[in-house]
This record gives C-alpha cells, sequence and structure tokens, in this order.
C-alpha cells in the first residue's frame, strides 16, 4: 500500500493503525509525505518509505539503537536544516535506528531520541514535523490585489487594441504593445520584491541567534496579539536546584498516622531514609540518562536529581574496547552503584537497570524495574517517579501520608516543582520484565516520598512579560506542571498581574441535574509583596474603562477541568479561553487544543516552548518559537539560541517590520506599475512609447534599486501599542494608492497638456519605417522626467513606517539610492547631456526656463502627494483606525468581562463557592455561617463599566500572607498565590 498524497492521517484505533478506512496490517509500505510526519507509536518518519512491522501496531516499547554519528557543525541553522534535510527516512522505527544525524550542534543522542519517543509512544499521530503552511490575510489580499491590478490590465489592453487600431498600426504592433501593458501593469518581479522585506528581518533575527525555517511565517509574527508560553525551562530556568526531599516514614500502629512525611533533608543519606534508603535508590536509578562522550547526558531534572545522589553509573562495557554505538545491542545492563567508601573498597548498593519505562508527559510518570545482584534472581523492584497527583493515583491508599495534599499543595503554591516517588517489588524473570505491560505492573505501589526542585524564574521573563503587557499583546501560561505552582510562577512573572484576583475552575466530586460534572470556581489570594513594574503601561483611567486586553480578574484551569469543559460544556470553551490566563497539568495535545481554540476565537497566537511536549502546540500556533535545539525546533518555525524569552518581542517586533515593509514594497510596486501605465496610456494615445533606455532607467536605476533596500529600515526598538494592519486591502491602503495615482494621473496630464500648448512644441510625427521606431516626442521626454521625481516621491512615502519601523534616516543604502537617483534625474531633467538625450531618445525641451518648470511641477506633484499620505491618510485614517481599535479593545475588554461573569453564571448554577485557606488557618477558622456571608459578599458582580468587582470585603493580602505563609522562612521569598487547600479548606455552598 503505498500513499503519495501530501499528508496522511494514520489514527490508532483498537490495536491497529488506520490511514482513513484502510488497516495496516504489517509489511504495508507508507510513502511518507516531504514534511514528514509522526506515527503514533515508535517512529518519527521523514520524508521516505516506511514498511509497517509489529511492534509500531502494537505500541510495544522497544529500545532505541544507537548508531554512528558524524562530525557535528557548529552553526546552528545550518545543523537544524541539515537535520531536517538529511533525515530522509525514519529516525527510529521499531527496534532499528535507520538513519540519525547530527542536530544543533550535538549529535542527536539516544536520549533526545527517547524523549521524542517517549512523548509520541502511546498517542494518536498528532502533527506532521514540519510548520503547517501559513494561513494568512495578507496573502489572500495579495492575491485580490493581483487579481485587482489584471483587471486594470485588461481594460489598459483593451485601450491599447482600439488607440492603435484608430491609429492604423499594423497588426505587430497592436499584439506587442496591448501585451505590454500587461506586464506594466502586473509587475513580474512583485513576489521578489515582496520577499525582500522578509529576508531582511530574517538577516536581522539571525544576527540575534533567532534562526528561521519559514521565513513566510514572519509576516505572521506582525499580526500576533497572544502569546502563550511553557513554563520549565521558558518562563523559568530550565537548571532545577535541589531543595529537599520529604521522605514517607512508618509512625506506628495508629492508622490515622501510620504514615507520614519526615522532616525536609538536604541530603540523601542512605541510614537516616526509610525501608533501607528506597528513595535513594529510586532517585538513583529512576532515569533515563545515558553517557556520550563521557559525559552523563539527559532530562536536566533526571541529571540534577542522580548527581545529588553521588551514584555512579556504568553503562555496558564502558571501559573503551566496545564502540559506544555498539553498546545497545549488548544485553548487559546499565548498572548504578554507591559510591565506593575508599580505593579499591566495594560500593554498597548496586542496581542493575533491567528495563525502562520512558517519561511521557501524557503520562506524567517514568519508572524502571532493577535488579540489585546480591538478593534473590526472580526479586525485582519497580521505581517510579512522576507528577505528585499521578504517583499518589498508582498508590496503595494505605501508603500515602494523610496530609500528603497538604505538604503538595505548600510547596506548589510557592512555585516549587514536586516530584514523587514510589516503588514495587515483585517476583518476575528477566524474559517476562522485557515484555510485561507498563500498566500491569504501575499499580498498588508503595510511596516513598516527595523530591522538592526549585525551579526559578528566568530573569528577564519578567521584563518581557510586562513588554507584552505594555503593548497590549496576551500573555498566557500552558504547563504540564501542577496548577498551584503554575499559578505561582504566573503571578511571579507577571502573567497574573499583581493587582488583579485570581480564580481557578476545578471540578467537583457532584454531578449536575443535567449528567455533567459540576464545577466549583475557587479564589486564590494574592501576595502583594512583588511589585511588578508597570512603568507607563497604562493609565488608570484607561484600566478602569477596561482598555486592557484582559478584564481585572484572571482564571487558571488544569488539564483534566479543561477536557472535562470541553467534553461536557463545549459551549464553555470560547469563553473559556478568552479569559483563563493558566493553563496546567495541560498534555501535549491539550496544549495543540488550546492553541487551536485560541485561533478559532481569532486570536493570533504565537507559542514559545522548549520541550518536546510543546511540539503540537508549537507547530500548531501561527509563530512556533522554540528556545531548544533539541525536537522542539523541528516543529516550530522560529529557533532562538539563546534560550530566554527576549526572542519572542523581537521577533514580533521583526514581524511588524517585515509586515509593513511587505505593504509598502507592494503599495511602492503597484504605485509605479500603475504610474508607468498612466504614462504609457497618454504616450500610446500619441502612438508612441518610452524609449528603451528610459524604461531601462525606471526599472532598474529607480524601481530595483529601491525595492532592494526597501526591506533595511531597521525594526522599531519599542513594541507599539496596535499592531500593524494586516490588511491589504484595508481602506488606509486603498485610498493611499488610489489616492496617490490620481495626484499621479493629474499631475501627468497637466504636464503633458502644459508641454503641448507651449509656442516651441512641435508634435510627434509617427514614423513611416517600422524597423527602426522613433519614440521622440516632447510630451513623452516631458512626462518621463516629471514621472522620475514622482517614483521617488512614492518610494519615500512608502518606506516610512513609524512605529514599528525606525525612520528612514537608519537605512544607509536606501537613502544614498535615493539622493543619487534624485540627482541624476534633476540633471536628465533640468540639463541633460548630449549623450542623455540621444540614449533616452529625447525630444529636448528648448528652453532652460521650461525644463525648470518641469522640475516645479515634479517637487509639487512630491509634495502634494506626501501631504496627502501623511495628513489624509495617516492622519485622518490610519488615527480613526487608532480610534477604531481601541474602542473595541475596550468593547473586548467588557466583552471580556461579560465572558467571566457568564463563565461564572454558567458554573454557578449551582453554585458552589470556596473560601481559601489552609490546614494552619483552619484552627482559627470562622464559623460556616461567617464564612457564607464572606462568600456572597465575594460573589462579583457586574459592575456598569462591564469589570467584576467584588465586594471590599475579601481578606486583605497582608493578612491572607499571615495566614498562608509556610513555617520555612525561606519560603517567604518567593512570590505565592495561597489557594485553598482541598481537604483542609472550609467548603461554603450556596444551595
Ligand atoms: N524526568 C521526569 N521524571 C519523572 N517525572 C517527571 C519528569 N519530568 C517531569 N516530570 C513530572 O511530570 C509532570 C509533567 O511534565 P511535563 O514535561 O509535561 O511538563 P513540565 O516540564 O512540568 O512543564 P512544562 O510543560 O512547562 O515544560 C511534571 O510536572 C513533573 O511532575
Amino acid at each position: 500500500m503505498v500513499h503519495s498524497q501530501e499528508t496522511i492521517s494514520v489514527r490508532r484505533n483498537g490495536e491497529t493503525l488506520t490511514i482513513g478506512s484502510e488497516t495496516l496490517v504489517p509489511g504495508d509500505i507508507l510513502q511518507i509525505p516531504p514534511h514528514g510526519c509522526i506515527l503514533q507509536c515508535d517512529a518519527i518518519l521523514m520524508n521516505g518509505t516506511v514498511i509497517v512491522n509489529e511492534s509500531m501496531l502494537t505500541g510495544e516499547s522497544v529500545p532505541v539503537t544507537k548508531v554512528a554519528l558524524p562530525e557535528t557543525r557548529g552553526d546552528s541553522e545550518a545543523n537544524i536544516l541539515s537535520y531536517k534535510e538529511h533525515s530522509k527516512h525514519i529516525l527510529f522505527c521499531g527496534t532499528q535506528v535507520l538513519q540519525t544525524r547530527y542536530y544543533g550542534g550535538k549529535p542527536v543522542s539516544a536520549v533526545v531520541l527517547r524523549t521524542a519517543y517517549s512523548t509520541l509512544k502511546g498517542q494518536l499521530v498528532r502533527s506532521i514535523m514540519y510548520p503547517k503552511p501559513v494561513d494568512f490575510r495578507f496573502t489572500k489580499d495579495l492575491f485580490k490585489f493581483v487579481g485587482f491590478l489584471s483587471c486594470i490590465a485588461a481594460v489598459g489592453f483593451g485601450y491599447t487594441i482600439f488607440v492603435m487600431i484608430l491609429r492604423g498600426s499594423d497588426a505587430r504592433k497592436v499584439i506587442l504593445r496591448s501585451l505590454d501593458i500587461v506586464t506594466i501593469v502586473v509587475p513580474p518581479a512583485l513576489p521578489a520584491a515582496m520577499s525582500i522585506g522578509i529576508l531582511a528581518a530574517q538577516m536581522r533575527l539571525r544576527a540575534k541567534q533567532i534562526f528561521c525555517i519559514s521565513p513566510s511565517t514572519i509576516n505572521t509574527c506582525g499580526a500576533i496579539n497572544t502569546v502563550c508560553f511553557d513554563k520549565t525551562g521558558t518562563l523559568t530556568e530550565d537548571g532545577l536546584d535541589f531543595y529537599c526531599s520529604r521522605a514517607v516514614f512508618d509512625r506506628g500502629s495508629d492508622p490515622e498516622r501510620r504514615k507520614a512525611f519526615g522532616t525536609e533533608m538536604t541530603e540523601f543519606h542512605i541510614d537516616e531514609l526509610p525501608y533501607n534508603g528506597e528513595l535513594l535508590k529510586a532517585v538513583a536509578s529512576c532515569h533515563s540518562l545515558t553517557t556520550i562522550d563521557n559525559e552523563i547526558c539527559g532530562d536536566p531534572l533526571d541529571l540534577i536529581l542522580f548527581r545529588k545522589t553521588g551514584w555512579v553509573m556504568e553503562e555496558t562495557q564502558s571501559d573503551g574496547d566496545i564502540d559506544e554505538t555498539a553498546r545497545y545491542d549488548m544485553l548487559q545492563p546499565t548498572v548504578i552503584h554507591s559510591p565506593v567508601a575508599h580505593f579499591g573498597g566495594q560500593p554498597d548498593c548496586e542496581l542493575a537497570i533491567m528495563r525502562q519505562f520512558t517519561f511521557s508527559s501524557s503520562l506524567q510518570r517514568m519508572a524502571v524495574i532493577v535488579h540489585n545482584p546480591a538478593e534473590e534472581s526472580h526479586q525485582q523492584h519497580l521505581y517510579v517517579k512522576g507528577a505528585p497527583e499521578m504517583i499518589a493515583s498508582l498508590c496503595d491508599t494505605d501508603s500515602i501520608p494523610v496530609d500528603y495534599a497538604d505538604v503538595v499543595n505548600r510547596y506548589a503554591q510557592h512555585g516549587y516543582r514536586l516530584i514523587a516517588v514510589a516503588k514495587k517489588e515483585f517476583r518476575m524473570n528477566f524474559v517476562k520484565t522485557q515484555r510485561v505491560k507498563r500498566e500491569a505492573i504501575e499499580c498498588d505501589l508503595t510511596m516513598l516520598g516527595l523530591i522538592v526542585m526549585e525551579n526559578r524564574v528566568k530573569k528577564q521573563t519578567l521584563g518581557v512579560i510586562n513588554q507584552l503587557t505594555r503593548a497590549r499583546i496576551r500573555t498566557i501560561m500552558v504547563t504540564g506542571d501542577n496548577l498551584l505552582t503554575a499559578m505561582s510562577v504566573a503571578r511571579e512573572c507577571g502573567i497574573i498581574r499583581p493587582n488583579k484576583r485570581a480564580f481557578l475552575i476545578d471540578k467537583s466530586p457532584k454531578i449536575r441535574k443535567d449528567g455533567r460534572t459540576q464545577l466549583i470556581l475557587r479564589q486564590s489570594v494574592s501576595s502583594s509583596e512583588e511589585v511588578v513594574e508597570f512603568d507607563n503601561l497604562s493609565s488608570p483611567s484607561e484600566i478602569e474603562s477596561g482598555n486592557l486586553i484582559s478584564s481585572s480578574y484572571h482564571l487558571a484551569v488544569a488539564g483534566p477541568t479543561f477536557a472535562i469543559i470541553c467534553d461536557e460544556y463545549p459551549e464553555l470553551i470560547e469563553r473559556l479561553v478568552c479569559v483563563c490566563d493558566v493553563f496546567a497539568r495541560m498534555s501535549p495535545d491539550q496544549k495543540q487544543l488550546l492553541v487551536n481554540k485560541l485561533q478559532e476565537v481569532d486570536y493570533t497566537v504565537a507559542m514559545c516552548g522548549d520541550g518536546a511536549n510543546d511540539c503540537a502546540a508549537l507547530k500548531a500556533a501561527h509563530a512556533g518559537i522554540s528556545l531548544s535545539e533539541a525536537e522542539a525546533s523541528i516543529a516550530a518555525p522560529f529557533t532562538s539560541k539563546i534560550a530566554d524569552i527576549r526572542c519572542v518581542p523581537m521577533v514580533i517586533r521583526e514581524g511588524r517590520a517585515a509586515l509593513v515593509t511587505s505593504f509598502g514594497v507592494f503599495k511602492y510596486m503597484a504605485g509605479y506599475s500603475l504610474t508607468q501605465f498612466i504614462t504609457i496610456m497618454q504616450l500610446y494615445w500619441l502612438n508612441t512609447n518610452l524609449a528603451d533606455f528610459q524604461f531601462l532607467y525606471i526599472d532598474l536605476g529607480l524601481i530595483t534599486m529601491v525595492a532592494v533596500f526597501f526591506g533595511y529600515t531597521p525594526a522599531s526598538e519599542k513594541l507599539s501599542h496596535t499592531p500593524p494592519p494586516t490588511r491589504l486591502l484595508s481602506l488606509a491602503s486603498m485610498l493611499s494608492v488610489i489616492g496617490q495615482l490620481i495626484i499621479i494621473g493629474a499631475f501627468q496630464l497637466f504636464t503633458f497638456i502644459y508641454t503641448s500648448q507651449q509656442p516651441w512644441f512641435i508634435p510627434y510625427a509617427i514614423p513611416v519605417s517600422h524597423d527602426d521606431e522613433d519614440r521622440r516626442s516632447m510630451q513623452g521626454t516631458a512626462i518621463f522626467c516629471v514621472s522620475c521625481f514622482q517614483y521617488i516621491t512614492l518610494a519615500i512615502i512608502y518606506s516610512k513606517a513609524h512605529p514599528y519601523r525606525k525612520p528612514l534616516y537608519f537605512n544607509i543604502p536606501l537613502c544614498i539610492t535615493l539622493l543619487i537617483v534624485t540627482a541624476v534625474s534633476i540633471w536628465i531633467t533640468v540639463q541633460p547631456a548630449d549623450f542623455i538625450i540621444d540614449w533616452f531618445e529625447f525630444d529636448p525641451i528648448p528652453y532652460f526656463a521650461n525644463r525648470l518648470f518641469l522640475l516645479m511641477i515634479a517637487v509639487i506633484s512630491g509634495c502634494v502627494s506626501y501631504l496627502y499620505e501623511v495628513y489624509f491618510i495617516e492622519h485622518l485614517i490610519l488615527k480613526r483606525r487608532e480610534k477604531i481599535i481601541k474602542r473595541r479593545q475596550i468593547a473586548t475588554g467588557s466583552k471580556d468581562s461579560n465572558r467571566f461573569e457568564r463563565i461564572l453564571l454558567s458554573i454557578g448554577n449551582e453554585p458552589v463557592w470556596l473560601r481559601s485557606t489552609i490546614a494552619e488557618s483552619c484552627a482559627s477558622a470562622p464559623a460556616l455561617d461567617t464564612l457564607v456571608n464572606q462568600q456572597n459578599n465575594h460573589r462579583p458582580t457586574l459592575q456598569t463599566n462591564g469589570s467584576i468587582q467584588t465586594s471590599n470585603t475579601v481578606a486583605d493580602d497582608s493578612s491572607a500572607h499571615k495566614y498562608l505563609s509556610p513555617t520555612n522562612s525561606e519560603h517567604t521569598d518567593r512570590s505565592s498565590v495561597h489557594l485553598l487547600n482541598s481537604d483542609k479548606f472550609s467548603q461554603v455552598s450556596k444551595d
């Protein structure tokens, strides 16, 4: 079965894969489209043929083979491109690596492949690897405008035939001239000219270490109004710091207090840990690290934890005798052991990793089966580590401390990243361990403890988020991490503004009367300790009038609740994505779904991320920006070598500059062709034409040179409040081009008439011979001279692009070109040399005063054009547009508030209003009825200005902070989103 269509869609259905209605069986051959695709379970397929094998159908986990890798090149972009270019077949499929290439200055290691592999495994075919084609209104408008120009060409075509026949021209001349008109009106150089701004922007981005593999996306970036950020590695540092571990101890016979967390341990000491140091053994063995060039590589989290244990990893036969790439074929497992006590001593503990279940974002966990050689041969240990909720759901409830949720929430609400660790012991022989299904053994686990990691916000993050907010670009966090951690980080980095209240939507165990899951809204109380700089963000009146993209509230939601809303409340989803700013515990598919939903409500979305779990969203977004050179960059059109989010405003600024450049070039090219069209129409009336040299001077000297340098004006340093127009066929653009043509046409006509009225005027005589056509006419000479300045005026007018580009004088090559052509045009007009008269086939204007008068006509024409553009188009039309945008933003602001209100109402059909408190405050918690009153006071009400207001009786931030601060003083230096603790807070129902 050969599939040669552009895209293939392969769906998993039970144990089979299908393409459309056809079911794949082993042995089937798939032809992969040039841009590649990801198959469900075992393969990233790149441009080639793949034979379907058994493991692809069953989704079996198979080890990745390491292959020899060629020399790497330093240039990151070249590597990305060559990676894409050369990975023609399959990166890995089944048990074989068919082809592997170097990438991003480093070999594509087994680790990278494994990460991608594990992320993809078990999921439906998600995406084509290459960025999707850009669907942008600008391109559509472009085609429409070219269609409009073709109509004008058709009119000119008809006119030419009519005039030529009227003047008695022969058929050859009629055909030649009428077809000439078509090439004049629809300039063939238009596509090349249009890409100049994009190329210049791409070069500037490259200089800033941002590489773009899909240049057409640059223009789209000019219209970005929403940016989704991944959290870990994007907003926060990639490298985490180990903060502490909290082991679970057995505290005796009281079933209530049997399992409890021990104190915070900043070091792993085997003798201080319960269960014989199982937590340490789990942390040391449960990872997917590998050695490349004698260096341990892999997931940063795994790396930090492994280093913290101080244990040693020995991959198969790492004595140098065996080639690194051949080791995966050997059966001997990787061994990790505790450090040797002294020189020549034996390690206390040695563990062999028999099987690895790699980390998966959707499963939120990874696991290993390990064997201790000192134990009986069939005795195996399973160590699992992952998201606390996920691990808890796989554990025996008896093994989970009662305060588990409290402890997890307390760390999470201060922005710590948590990993839970669990174990299981079982007996199984080696062969079975290789075959056993993951789900079959990852159950009935014993909780070993929590690992707490510090995940600091990058120092550049806050500034960039503020910059985007000032430019009224919406920022959203979409992360796979815990909701409370996400909200804390969102507040710290300014996505949740310090002056705003945050609510989170949660699912309740209750079912509504209509059979849908009941949703509840919880309120988070913000700490006011972090003051985010607003600079000149907005005047208070602007905020009051709702002139900000977001309303006065922030909403947050976690993946599982998001899934329920998608399934059971489809009518809410559109409103939700308009007002919700934090999306946590999102699986890779949900990240992509969110981007799609935002696009459906007409947002132009950029996604910035770094992990394999962001690939789908990076590809789905209008502009995907990858901060990593690993797998994310394959899906994203932009890859920043500098791994922080400063690249986002840079890309948007360059995108805006490129977009306005494309607009400018297009209007310039349209203006030029129509100006020439007007000139030609008049000359055809006389049955003459411009001379070859005149055409050459206009096309090469004036148009091509100007068009080449047009895009070199750098992007403005500041992100302006209003985005550039994205519609080519907007009122302003159309009025500009048409108005300029009327002005240009009027002045040319005046020149034509003026010349023919002069006493020295000699009318054009139609030549007798066809072979040596004499095109010299006085009107032709006069119009040519005036039109040269009109082209220059158009270039000056259309290369202005404040506030998206710097002023024209920053574009030195263009300024020099304009100065040279102006000087040459003055010379040609006022005092042409004999050879110029000869080459340009002038019928010279005899008197200097008249030639000067022509120059004056050109100057007046230029001034009128300039004033028309500046005062009529920019001040009247574009300023009005800005006002309309502002008004719309106000309307959107209140619409968002309305949406928010409606969400509250929809959720609150049977409202359960929840007041946030935590364990410590419960002792002094007010009585239930007090809480009911308080809660009702907190109910948001819609204000006249459309914003939502809660009562002033909300506990002030400082008191909330006093209540909610954890005992450890180190916590206080982190911004916190103080949220309810699900078990301990007082739940207040208003039904
Ligand atoms: N190497 C790992 N081993 C085990 N569990 C992990 C590992 N890395 C992450 N986790 C857990 O799985 C969860 C989901 O991880 P995922 O990579 O999808 O998102 P993230 O890294 O937390 O956030 P982001 O989407 O912002 O990068 C994490 O919150 C963490 O609890």
